[in-house]
């Protein structure tokens, strides 16, 4: 019999207390949710709370969270005896354990055996489809895939799966939770990777050709993407950049990039059709997948404008990134 999950998540529980359970917990404290932890015992639970009152805390004399939010923490978050005691009265259950399909449907397998019918239950899986997982878990139209970003406190995009059974409403009570906890949800297909570590490993990879083929030194691929195009991603992603670079102008390169790699590079069908309609982005106000109006067209330049120039202030108040010792030199 299925059953409705729920529409409104009031209390939460993390499953795997690392890395990413900790920083996910220490996020939803932050916003004023009951939290409580498990792991695999009441020892290693009560360590992660130590860690993560310690880290909340250590962010906050920092300046790096808002004012009383170690203290929203502190209230707020709790560790579990065991898994099932801890999911017992959860509405929102978040499996955070090893990236590891036995290990994650053993644990799911348990949370769904403690949990309320009702409550929804989210995988923080970086790359095991939904389908792969479901079979874990009773009453799969509340299980999903909720895949947080490291470091958890400071990233604010999620992916989000639903798997053949999850319910709209299940999707819908997560994004609101989401926006709650002043994170930004986004719903994409059920395949290996999704999209984060599809587009971030295929940048790694072709990173790696670039060096492996001689064409720049590490140091010189990474200089390139945070003071090219790596500037620009914290603002726009890769179709609004395109519309501004110009269409016409990436159909060209496309051409250049298919002759000389082939099939791999090869110019892509959205961009042929768009060549094919005369689109040429914001040029002439008609891009990938909008249009721009000559007001929207100024004001995006202007935001863009602005939005380079704060990066670079950032980045002059940041300074560079410390460097370790340089394998083979030291
Ligand atoms: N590290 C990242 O950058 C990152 C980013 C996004 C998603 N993820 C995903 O998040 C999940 C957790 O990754 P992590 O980096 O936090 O790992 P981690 O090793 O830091 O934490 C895993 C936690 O799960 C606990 N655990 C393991 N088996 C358990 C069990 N049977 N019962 C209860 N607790 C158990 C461990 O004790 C540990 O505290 C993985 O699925 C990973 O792919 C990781």
């Amino acid at each position: 019999m299925s059953t409705d999950p729920v529409s409104t998540i009031r209390t939460v529980t993390v499953v795997g207390a690392g890395y990413m359970g900790g920083g996910i917990a220490q996020v939803l404290a932050m916003a004023g949710l009951p939290v409580r932890i498990a792991d695999v015992s009441v020892e290693a639970a009560d360590a992660a709370l130590e860690r993560i009152l310690g880290e909340a805390r250590a962010s906050e004399d920092q300046g790096l969270v808002p004012a009383g939010s170690a203290d929203a923490v502190a209230s707020h978050l709790t560790a579990g005896q065991s898994i099932e005691e801890a999911v017992a009265e959860a509405d929102f259950i978040e499996e955070a354990v090893f990236e590891v399909p036995d290990v994650k449907h053993e644990v799911l397998g348990r949370i769904s055996a403690a949990a309320r019918p009702e409550a929804i239950i989210g995988t923080n899986t970086s790359t095991i489809p939904v389908r792969v997982l479901a079979p874990a878990v009773s009453h799969p139209e509340r299980f999903l895939t909720v895949h947080f970003s490291n470091p958890m406190p400071f990233i604010p995009g999620v992916e989000l799966v639903a798997g053949d059974a999850t319910t709209q409403g299940a999707i819908d009570a997560v994004k609101d939770l989401l926006a709650r906890a002043d994170c930004e949800g986004a719903q994409v297909a059920d395949t290996p990777g999704m999209v984060l570590n599809r587009l971030q490993y295929a940048l790694l990879k072709e990173a790696t050709s670039v060096v492996e083929e001689g064409v720049a030194t590490v140091d010189d691929v990474d200089t390139i993407v945070r003071t090219t195009f790596g500037f620009r991603l914290g603002f726009f992603g890769p179709f609004a950049i395109a519309d501004q670079a110009g269409l016409d102008v990436y159909a060209n390169c496309f051409s250049t990039f298919e002759e000389a790699y082939g099939e791999r590079l090869a110019t892509p069908q959205l961009l042929k059709d768009a060549a094919a309609e005369d689109r040429k982005g914001l040029k002439n106000g008609k891009g990938l997948v909008e249009d721009y109006d000559d007001e929207t067209r100024a004001e995006l330049i202007a935001y863009r404008n602005k939005a380079y120039a704060r990066m670079r202030d950032v980045l002059r108040e940041v300074g560079p990134a410390p460097r370790g010792t340089r394998r083979g030199q030291d």
